[in-house]
């Protein structure tokens, strides 16, 4: 050792230096660490270089150093050149690893603590800074249990007994943060080997939120009173809330997988759906009302409200249908709109829907160009109740007047209280003005019918007055208008009576009622009897038939002809009891006179077209011949029948067949008037024809009834029927229908119509006297002419 620092020649014994001097380069890896842990890897390398070369120039005898002796002093350097580098080199890796946790450790998105055994914070990361709101430094050092409530601090310690067996523990926390605020996490934590706690801590506050909503939607769901419905993208059903089976009666269950559509009323119809889907896919929305049917199969109405469900992407993921029961809704707008249109006294529709339904009825009528009619009906002296029973007795009778109404009228016919004792009813499709007239006769008998009031029997009237559309008014305001000025003159007339607005037809409709009534009456009174006028055969002379006609001895008006009384009874039903009244006298009589020993004679009995229709007619002929034993000479009765018969009765010749089958014959009455063409007649099964008198009027001297009279006859007789001509009056018409070859003749030059008595006594005559053959007319009627036939004879 020839050279030393003369410093540390000094400061060391030579001796001592010598025995340290090939270790002392050592002391420069301090050196080399401090730099390479403070400066990275640059400052390591620099302070390798540099604790290199001292060491060579410090520690390296000179004459070593230009390695003239390239012996042992040039190792040790390299050595030391080769473990700085290398130092460096992984002081370095271990500086960046570090670095890299520390990185990862700060930026991991959990916060991360650690704490030692005591359970105080050794290190936090800066999530966890910012889950507690506070700096790191006012963390570290303090206690777990600092930043939880006091109330989990048995909890805390039992954790970290199961940690302490080495348990991870994994469990939701409040954590109290810098504010005082608490914040739900979820720690993940176990107790490292070197004794500290780890705890990896995450913010579940947005799952609370989330986990409380969906808690929140899933209460809503089940406890809402509307039902639910959840389909997925191709309208299957995923869930429906507890309301939907209360609702419809289906359980979740029973519905799941299936399409909403199986609840569908079918009161709607394909286009409202049409139209719910439309909106649905333009605008993701639908709402509205709707019927839908419950598992009962009861219908029930809902208010439904549809939303598109769309995924993050915009596609659609379901549907949600909320739907309302809204029957009760329904059941009290019903009971409004009751209230608002009807009385609440009798419950009938008040004024406001009077009016309405009377423009609906004009309307209609217009339409279907009917006629309608209304009705104005206002109690007689209804005040004079009022005042002396009360008002309360009043309101009973007004309710029991209600109550009449409707039971008169026709389930369609509409009543109204318009107030106090007015009342209305609406009437459509009226046929015959006279049906209206029997309506308010029927109304006025009905309020006549005594009302027991508090005990009493009170008996009101009341006074109506009616208008018809169109005849009378086309508007609701001139239609009431007209019926009130008829009611009131009604009440005019003395009360307890109907007027129509125009005053002829009241009188028409009354003039009809009354011959109504009293031809009841008559019927049952017995004032109708029949008149019998004789056929003669026209080459014989003799009398080969007769007509019964029915006539009507009115006590006041005298005897009656059929053409003033048939045409009302043809109006109602009237019309059957008086057919057969007339079969049943005209049988009688004909087995009257067969009995008092006369040849039985050819009856001809007339026979309504209405008869015909109501088709009671088979039945009363077989009992009337059978009842008076005439189906051995049923060939002696004659029904004549009008030309009309044949067109308007379809099945006439149905009708004629089983007529026919009874044994009696038939002819045509009035021939020649109406449209029957020939041909028909071929394929019906007649035996005569009766020419209309009118053509046996204007005979000789109308040329066109001639002919017509004699196309008849021949046309009749290539068919192989007889004719009849009735209403010949003079001697010329006889001879001009013998020359054209008719067969037999009825009319008042050879007889009246007489009563039975007197037609027997000509029939006891005629049987008495010696045949004459080819006798000369009489130049008098058989019994005394009063008058030529003016009245419209035959019909019944
Ligand atoms: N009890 C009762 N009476 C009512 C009600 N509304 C109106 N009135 C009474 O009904 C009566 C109507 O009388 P009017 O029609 O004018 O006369 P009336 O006594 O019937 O005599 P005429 O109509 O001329 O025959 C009045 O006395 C009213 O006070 C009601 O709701 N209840």
């Amino acid at each position: 050792m020839s050279v030393a620092p003369p410093l540390l020649a000094v400061l060391l014994q030579w001796s001592l230096w010598s025995v340290i001097r090939p270790y002392v380069w050592f002391l420069f890896y301090p050196a080399v660490f401090v730099s390479s842990w403070f400066g990275g890897r640059v400052a390591g390398l620099h302070a390798t270089a540099l604790s290199a070369l001292l060491v060579w120039y410090l520690f390296i005898p000179p004459e070593l150093r230009f390695f003239k002796d390239a012996g042992a002093p040039v190792v040790p350097v390299l050595v030391f050149l080769a473990m700085g580098v290398v130092f460096t080199f992984s002081h370095e890796r271990m500086r960046r690893s570090e670095q890299r946790l520390r990185d990862l450790f700060d930026q991991a998105g959990h916060g991360i603590f650690v704490a030692d055994l005591d359970g105080r914070y050794v290190d936090v990361n800066r999530a966890a800074c910012r889950l507690l709101g506070a700096r790191r430094e006012d963390i570290v050092g303090k206690a777990i249990a600092d930043f939880i409530p006091s109330t989990d601090l048995p909890r805390l310690e039992e954790a970290k007994r199961r940690m302490l067996h080495g348990e991870t523990h994994v469990a939701d926390w409040n954590l109290r943060r810098n504010d005082g605020s608490y914040l739900p996490v979820e720690v993940s934590a176990k107790i490292l080997a070197d004794g500290q706690w780890q705890a990896f801590v995450q913010d579940i506050s947005d799952r609370r939120r989330v986990e409380a909503q969906l808690s929140q939607a899933a209460a809503v769901f089940d406890s809402t009173m509307e039902a639910i419905i959840v389909t997925d993208s191709e309208a299957r059903i995923v869930n429906v809330n507890n309301a939907f089976t209360s609702m419809t009666g289906y359980t979740a269950d029973e519905v799941l997988g299936r399409n909403p559509s199986f609840q569908q009323s079918g009161r709607q119809d394909a286009r409202f759906y049409g139209r719910l889907w439309s909106s649905l896919t333009a605008t993701g929305q639908w709402q509205g009302e709707l019927w839908n049917r419950r598992k009962g199969g009861e219908l029930f109405p809902v208010w439904e409200s549809i939303s598109v469900v769309r995924d993050a992407a915009g596609a659609v993921s379901g549907y949600v249908s909320i739907l309302t029961d809204i029957t009760r809704l329904k059941q009290a707008e019903e009971r409004l709109r009751h209230l608002a249109n009807h009385d609440p006294l009798t419950g009938l529709p008040n004024r406001l829907l009077f009016v309405s339904s009377l423009q609906q009825s004009i309307e209609r009528a217009k339409r279907h160009r009917t006629r309608m009619a209304l009705i104005f009906i206002d109690l007689d002296r209804f005040k004079l109740v009022n005042d002396s029973m009360g008002h309360a007795a009043g309101d009973e009778l007004l309710k029991e007047v209600g109550h009449r109404l409707k039971k008169v009228v026709r389930a369609e016919d509409v009543v109204c209280r318009l107030g106090g004792d007015e009342f209305t009813v609406v009437i459509e499709d009226v046929a015959r003005v006279d049906d209206v007239a029997t309506l308010a006769q029927k109304i006025i008998s009905s309020l006549a019918l005594p009302i027991l009031l508090e005990g009493r029997e009170l008996v009101v009237s009341a006074s109506l007055g009616i208008a018809l559309y169109p005849e009378d008014a086309e508007g609701v305001d001139e239609l009431s208008r007209a019926a009130d000025a008829a009611m009131y003159r009604a009440k005019e007339q003395g009360r307890n009576t109907f007027e129509f607005y125009t005053a002829e037809i009241t009188d028409s409709v009354r003039e009809q009622l009354a011959m109504e009534m009293d031809l009841r009456a008559a019927l049952e009174r017995n004032e109708l009897t029949l008149h019998y006028q004789p056929q003669f055969d026209l080459s014989t002379m003799s009398v080969t038939g007769v007509e019964a006609l029915l006539r009507w001895q009115h006590p006041k008006l005298g005897l009656l002809m059929p053409d003033r009384f048939v045409p009302v009874a043809e109006q109602t039903s009237l019309i059957n009891a008086l057919g057969a009244w007339v079969l049943q006298r005209a049988c009688a009589q004909l087995r009257a006179w067969v009995d008092a020993g006369l040849e039985p004679i050819r009856m001809a009995i007339n026979v309504s077209g209405r008869q015909v229709m109501y088709d009671h007619l088979v039945a009363s002929v077989g009992g009337a011949l059978e009842q008076y034993s005439l189906q051995d000479i049923a060939a002696c009765v004659e029904l004549e029948l009008t030309e009309s018969v044949l067109q308007t009765v379809e099945p006439s010749a149905e009708i004629l067949n089983r007529l026919r089958s009874l044994g009696v014959r038939i002819a045509i009455d009035d021939f020649g008037v109406g449209y029957s063409s020939l041909g028909m007649l071929r394929h019906l099964p007649i035996d005569a024809l009766k020419i209309d008198r009118s053509f046996i009027r204007n005979m000789p001297d109308d040329v066109n009834a001639n002919a017509i009279v004699k196309a008849v006859i021949s046309m009749a007789h290539a068919l192989g029927l007889r004719v009849v001509a009735e209403g010949v009056e003079t001697a010329v018409q006889l001879e001009c229908l013998r020359e054209l070859g008719c067969d037999d003749i009825q009319g008042f030059l050879l007889g009246i119509p007489m009563p039975a008595g007197e037609f027997q006594g000509l029939l006891q005559a005629a049987a008495a006297a010696p045949t004459h053959g080819q006798e000369a007319p009489p130049s008098r009627p058989v019994a005394g002419l009063d008058g030529p036939n003016v009245t419209q004879d035959a019909r019944l």
